[in-house]
Parts: C-alpha cells; sequence; structure tokens
C-alpha cells in the first residue's frame, strides 16, 4: 500500500499555480528525455545488484569495496543496456546507481578517457582507445604534485626523451614532486595519463601528456620503479582511492607521449603544438561540466531543505495558534528561496556551458583555435562562481534544517562532503577568477584600441553610463536589472584596469602591479560571471516549452536572483550612483514581494527538479514528507543498535562503573 503523504506536503503541491512538469520538461529536453531519464533512473535504483546498507554506515574501507563492486556492475549493465548517450548515462550511473558519489571509475570516465580521445594522434586512439573504453584498462589523470597544483608550469615530474633507445625516462626528483590527489590512482588504476615536464637534450619544453602504465596487468602490482598508493581519509570522497605517485627511471616508449598538437620526432626533434594551452583541454572540459554539478548538487540540497521546512512546525507565531511550518517565516525564505533561484540560474547557465563548449570544440577541431582564450575564461569564471554559491547554499540548506540537518540522515552532509572541492580541483576558484580577469584586461584593452571583441565581453565596448540624477527606475524590470549588471561589470572591470595602470605608474612591474590589483580583479570576474549569469536566466524564460504559468513562476525566480545579488552586493551598483539608495530600498521591498509571491509554489518549484527519494538519499527532503518515523527508522539501523549492549560497555564501561561503584 503506497504511504500516506504529508498532509503539509500535499496541501502545498495541491496549491501550487503551476504544473511542475512543463518545468521539469524545460529542464531536461523534452517529454521524451524526462521519460527515459526517470526509467533509467528507476532501473538502477530499483535493481537488487545496486542495493547496499547506507554509505554513511560503513568504514572507508567498506565505501571504497562498494563503489568498486558497483562501479564493475554498470560498465556491464550500461553494455547491456545499450546505454551511449552521455545524459542517459548520467541518470543512469551517476544520479542513479552513485546518488552521485564518487566511485573508483570516475576519473576513467572524466578525464582519462577525454584526454586520449582530445590529445592522442589516430594511431594513439588506435592503440589504447578501445581497450581503455572496454576497461581492459583503468586509468586516471595524474596532473597535480604534493608542491604544485596550481601552478602547471612548476610540476616537478620529469619525462626526458633518450634518442638513443627513442625512449622517454621519468623521474621524480623531489618529495614535493611526488604526485598527490589524482582520483582513483591509489589502489584503482593500472594507467595513468602523467603530466610531466618534457626535456629533450637538456631543454625544458613545459608540462606534456604521456600515457604511463603503473601497474602490471597480470597482478595488479605496481611495475618497476614505480611507487603508489592511497593518500588516505579526506573531508569527503571516500568512495574514491585519490592516490599518490613516484618514477623512478621508469622508461616508456617514444609514442607514449600524447602527440596529437605537439610532437618529439625520433631524433628528439620537438614539434610545436598550435597552442601550448591545447595540452590543457581536458581541465577546460571538465570545469565546464563542474557548472553542471554545482547546479545539480546545490538543487538537491535546496529540495531538502524546502520541503523539509513545509514538514516542520515550530514555534508560535501567534499565541493560542498552531505552530507554523518553518516556511512560513519569512527569515526562512530569505535563506533558502534565493539558493533556489540561484539553483535554477544555474541549471541554465550549465546548459548554456556545455553547448558552448561544444561549439567551440567543434570550431578548435576544425583548425580555428582563436575561440580557446574566450572558452578558458568563461568556463573558469561560471566553474567558480557556481561552485562558491553551490557550497554556500549546501551550508545554508543545512543550517535552515536546524539539528537535524547536521544528522546524515538529512543527506545534506554528504552532498557537502563529496562536492565542496569543486572550489579547489580542476583549478582553485581564486587562482580561476584571476584567468577570467586577464582575459577581461586584454579584451578592455582591445576595446581602448578600437578592436571587436568577442559576444561574451561585447558589452565592454560601450559601457551604460549612469542615468541622471533624480529619475525613478523600476528595479524588478528584468531588462533594467541586466543593465545594471552589465553597468557593474563594465565598471569594475574599468576600475581594476585603472587600478593595474595606477600600480604600473607608481612603478611596480606588472606581477606586482597584478598582486596589487587582484582582490579587484576577482571582483570584476565575478561581476561579468554574474552579468552572463542574469542574462542568460532571463533568455531563457521565453522558452516554448513553458506556459504561461510555469513562465510567471520562473519571472519571479529569475527577478529574485538578480534583486538578491543586487542587494547583496550594493556598494557595487551605488558606488557610481547608477543605483540609487531608493533602488535598493525598493529592490529590498521586491524581494520580499517576491518571496511572498513564491512561497505557494516553492514545493513545486523543487519537485519539478525530478529527483526521486532514492537519488536525493535523504529522510528530510522525501516527496511524501514522512520524515520523524523514518528518521527513527534510520537511527535503529545504525551499526551501533546492532546489539541493545555494545561490546564496548563490556570492555571498558562495565568495569570503569563497577570500579567507582566499588569505591562507594
Ligand atoms: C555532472 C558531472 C560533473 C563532472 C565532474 C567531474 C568531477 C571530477 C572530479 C575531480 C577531478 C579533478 C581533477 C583535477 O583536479 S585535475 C588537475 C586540475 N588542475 C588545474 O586545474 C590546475 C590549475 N592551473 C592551471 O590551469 C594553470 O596553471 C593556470 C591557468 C593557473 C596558469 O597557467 P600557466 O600555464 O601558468 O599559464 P600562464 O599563466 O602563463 O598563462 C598563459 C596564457 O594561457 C592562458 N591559459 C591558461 N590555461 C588555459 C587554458 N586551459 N585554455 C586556454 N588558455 C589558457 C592564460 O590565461 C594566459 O593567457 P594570456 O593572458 O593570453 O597570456
Ligand atoms: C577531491 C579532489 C580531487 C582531485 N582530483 C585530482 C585529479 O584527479 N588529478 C589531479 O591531477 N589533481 C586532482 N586534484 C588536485 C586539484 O586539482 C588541486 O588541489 C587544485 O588544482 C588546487 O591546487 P593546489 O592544491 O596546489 O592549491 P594551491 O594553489 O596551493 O592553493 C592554496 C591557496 O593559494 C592560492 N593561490 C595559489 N596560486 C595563486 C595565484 N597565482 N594567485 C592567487 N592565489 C593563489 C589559492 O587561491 C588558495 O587559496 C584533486 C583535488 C581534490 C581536493
Amino acid at each position: 500500500m503506497a504511504a500516506k503523504m504529508n498532509p503539509d506536503l500535499k496541501k502545498e503541491r495541491e496549491g501550487a499555480s503551476f504544473d511542475p512538469e512543463k518545468i521539469t520538461n524545460l529542464l531536461y529536453g523534452g517529454p521524451d528525455r524526462v521519460t527515459s531519464k526517470r526509467e533509467l533512473e528507476s532501473l538502477a535504483l530499483n535493481d537488487p545488484d545496486f542495493q547496499h546498507e547506507d554509505l554513511n554506515f560503513m568504514s572507508r574501507e567498506q565505501q571504497y569495496e562498494t563503489q568498486l563492486k558497483k562501479s564493475i556492475l554498470v560498465v556491464q549493465k550500461q553494455k547491456e543496456l545499450g546505454i551511449v548517450d552521455q545524459m542517459d548515462l548520467h541518470s543512469y550511473s551517476y544520479n542513479g546507481v552513485f546518488q552521485s558519489m564518487s566511485g573508483p571509475f570516475g576519473l576513467h570516465t572524466s578525464m582519462f578517457l577525454p584526454t586520449l580521445r582530445g590529445q592522442g594522434t589516430d594511431e594513439q586512439k588506435a592503440k589504447w582507445l578501445k581497450m581503455a573504453e572496454e576497461y581492459a584498462i583503468i586509468g586516471t589523470y595524474a596532473q597535480t604534485e604534493m608542491g604544485h597544483g596550481t601552478f602547471l608550469r612548476g610540476l616537478e615530474t620529469t619525462s626526458t626523451y633518450d634518442p638513443q633507445t627513442q625512449e622517454f625516462i621519468l623521474n621524480t626528483p623531489t618529495l614535493t614532486g611526488t604526485k598527490w590527489w589524482p582520483g582513483c590512482l591509489g589502489k584503482t588504476s593500472n594507467y595513468c595519463v602523467l603530466m610531466a615536464q618534457l626535456y629533450i637534450h637538456g631543454k625544458s619544453y613545459g608540462p606534456h601528456p604521456f600515457m604511463v602504465q603503473i601497474r602490471s596487468l597480470q597482478d595488479h602490482k605496481p611495475l618497476p620503479g614505480v611507487t603508489v598508493g592511497d593518500i588516505g581519509p579526506k573531508f569527503g570522497y571516500q568512495g574514491n582511492d585519490n592516490g599518490f605517485l613516484r618514477f623512478d627511471n621508469v622508461r616508456i616508449p617514444r609514442d607514449n607521449m600524447l602527440m596529437k598538437y605537439s610532437r618529439v620526432e625520433p631524433d628528439g626533434t620537438y614539434v610545436k603544438p598550435p597552442s601550448s594551452k591545447l595540452a590543457y583541454g581536458t581541465m577546460v572540459r571538465v570545469r565546464s561540466m563542474i557548472v553542471g554539478e554545482a547546479s545539480e548538487s546545490l538543487s538537491k540540497a535546496v529540495t531538502i531543505a524546502i520541503r523539509y521546512s513545509c514538514v516542520r512546525r515550530q514555534s508560535e507565531m501567534k499565541p493560542g495558534h498552531p505552530e507554523p511550518q518553518v516556511l512560513d517565516y519569512v527569515t526562512q525564505q530569505y535563506k533558502l528561496f534565493p539558493f533556489l533561484a540561484a539553483a535554477y540560474a544555474f541549471v541554465f547557465a550549465s546548459r548554456t556551458m556545455i553547448f558552448v563548449y561544444f561549439q567551440s570544440m567543434a570550431k578548435i577541431s576544425s583548425g580555428d583555435i582563436t575561440v580557446l582564450p574566450e572558452l578558458h575564461a568563461l568556463s573558469s569564471g561560471l566553474k567558480s562562481l557556481s561552485s562558491w554559491v553551490m557550497n554556500a547554499g549546501i551550508e545554508e540548506c543545512r543550517m535552515a534544517c536546524g539539528g537535524h540537518g547536521y544528522s546524515h540522515a538529512s543527506g545534506i552532509p554528504s552532498i557537502y562532503m563529496e562536492h565542496t572541492p569543486a572550489a579547489t580541483y580542476e583549478g582553485e576558484n581564486t587562482v580561476l577568477m584571476l584567468q577570467t580577469a586577464r582575459y577581461l584586461m586584454k579584451s578592455y584593452n582591445q576595446s581602448m584600441q578600437g578592436e571587436k571583441l568577442a559576444d561574451s565581453v561585447a558589452y565592454l565596448s560601450g559601457v551604460q553610463p549612469v542615468p541622471a540624477a533624480g529619475r525613478t527606475r523600476n528595479v524588478l524590470d528584468l531588462g533594467v536589472l541586466i543593465e545594471a549588471y552589465q553597468h557593474r561589470a563594465a565598471r569594475l572591470v574599468h576600475e581594476a584596469a585603472l587600478q593595474l595602470r595606477n600600480e604600473r605608474q607608481a612603478g611596480k612591474d606588472q606581477p606586482d602591479a597584478w598582486n596589487a590589483a587582484s582582490v579587484d580583479l576577482v571582483k570584476a570576474a565575478k561581476a561579468h560571471s554574474q552579468y552572463f549569469v542574469v542574462k542568460n536566466f532571463a533568455g531563457r524564460l521565453t522558452d516554448p516549452a513553458l506556459d504561461s504559468a510555469a513562465q510567471a513562476v520562473l519571472t519571479r525566480l529569475c527577478q529574485l536572483y538578480a534583486l538578491h545579488g543586487v542587494v547583496d552586493n550594493s556598494g557595487d551598483f551605488l558606488e557610481d550612483d547608477y543605483l540609487t539608495g531608493t533602488d535598493i530600498r525598493q529592490a529590498r521591498r521586491h524581494i520580499n514581494a517576491l518571496m511572498a509571491k513564491l512561497r505557494p509554489d516553492a514545493v513545486a518549484l523543487v519537485d519539478a527538479f525530478d529527483f526521486p527519494d532514492g537519488i536525493l538519499n535523504s529522510v528530510l527532503g522525501r516527496y511524501d514528507g514522512n520524515v520523524y518515523e523514518h528518521l527513527l527508522e534510520w537511527a535503529k539501523a545504525s551499526p551501533l543498535n546492532k546489539t541493545d549492549v555494545h561490546e564496548s560497555y563490556h570492555k571498558y564501561l562495565k568495569p570503569f562503573l563497577e570500579a567507582n561503584r566499588a569505591k562507594l
């Protein structure tokens, strides 16, 4: 018999002003896509082979083993089911089987295979790709070292070409040159793409990718000269064996250097790539994907917190009245609704980012590498902004669930632990924002010289003027808000450029001037990325998949996202009087009014994300809202409750208590 729905959640759903299915269809690309998403998720969630005890109740070794077993089953079942499309795989494997928790094949699919495909020549792909695609070998992406992650040119691992034998000799010359962090490296991978400094005839050519076997294909033992292992427990990522790796005079054949873009000829002649940054292509790809990871993780956290906030009743708002749902407290809405709006904003931004990525890659494949800087700048900015907002949002959602948010039963700690490193991996966020800033400074200087700019920065050529004093403006109007964001970004770019110039004029060299201006440079890059996100969100509101009710509710969310950003960064908008104190006051009033209008639609808006219970993995965020009975059931399953009296009682507590009693 189907469990009864919590009456509060039932009422919420009945009271919504729109049909969530309309928005679900928009989010996933139409009804057919939604149907196949649901079928694949449900196939994975109901497969007895994928059932196991809650990961939170397991040791790290058990978690690794469980995720490894499932990873192998996924590969087999994916083949049987004929799942090849990336979105289908995301539904079946990433969400359905793994509930977005990391596993031991994660780096094989997210970086090893894409690097082989993107950096290998046709001959190299013929040699390794099939083996890798068929999981005859398993690989990872080994770049970061104990001493250097950010500064790629500072990597210490060397790959020295020996023309006599036509081999590269791999060495780890120092302790800090030990590869450290690569996912799935410690225990799982038998191959890796190794980023190492290329040396030919004593000359350094910078980091290049090499295909390296690290473990025996017979007994999985490390090959001679290779030292490899797991780096130990981490904040999260327990199912992943992030590892360390050292080389001592390991020789690999010349054609193990991935040579699609740069080459080393048998005699040691180096053939330059069209751009040295093409070797960093896999990172750009994953950064583009992380925008999706961030939006999805934030969407899950807000789903849990908003549903629970409708089930949870607390305090007396009016004496003698029933306790209200905590979502009726406007302060609770102010915690959660801006992040609900941000989750939507980033889902749409991630779809655009993926589109831009594939469009740019098509151009790069046909030889046009001019799109690379814009792609790098956009993906760096959006990856950083989205993962920062995701981190802040998940933590806010946890606190908004009160004490129960702190329990693993809520599901929120796992989401946080698993996804918070997105602000660090694939390029630390501040560092990447500074990359975006670099591009903005170049574009700004080009615009000063009257050059034509790429689409995403074209606005830098014509800054919106500050309107005349005393004017009135409707800051609820999305057109007005987009112009305000554009003006703010252009102004902050302009001011950062001025600051750089002033620092130079005061006698600093370029690196010192850059460092001195870097807080403002990051601010400018953030403002540029936020402008992109707001404009992109507004652009989605006219999608024909939406009926007028769904369009109305998404418009409110978009307004809330934009207005909340204005109030949160009011100084930026006020500094040059582009917005006035009255505008900001109005913005705050509009936010309150929007939250009141969004309140009846909050549950339907998170339902539209369409996460089934098995994927949310949260007692607090259950679709049926039957939180309390399942909290008790969940706690009873905890390993500490397997017996009424724990064995430690006999070992420690009993003698301690008895001795104390004997003294009385
Ligand atoms: C829903 C699915 C989600 C999937 C999620 C998958 C999750 C997987 C989980 C974890 C995996 C994690 C993997 C890793 O972390 S791999 C390691 C990642 N490491 C990094 O990202 C290192 C970051 N550092 C760098 O990228 C660089 O060193 C740098 C960008 C900070 C600086 O580069 P450097 O070589 O020192 O260059 P310069 O500063 O001298 O710049 C030169 C020039 O080139 C431009 N540039 C730099 N990088 C790129 C690039 N990738 N593409 C294009 N252009 C680039 C740079 O801006 C300069 O330009 P200029 O100003 O015009 O000269
Ligand atoms: C869960 C996880 C999985 C990972 N998986 C992989 C993997 O599969 N393969 C792999 O190769 N690596 C992997 N990494 C490593 C990851 O890519 C690096 O940790 C990341 O690139 C950051 O580099 P770092 O650790 O050297 O940080 P650091 O650069 O040491 O950062 C420390 C601080 O210094 C600041 N800083 C550094 N440089 C600058 C600068 N130029 N300007 C201003 N501030 C600066 C940063 O902003 C930060 O605040 C993983 C990391 C984690 C946490």
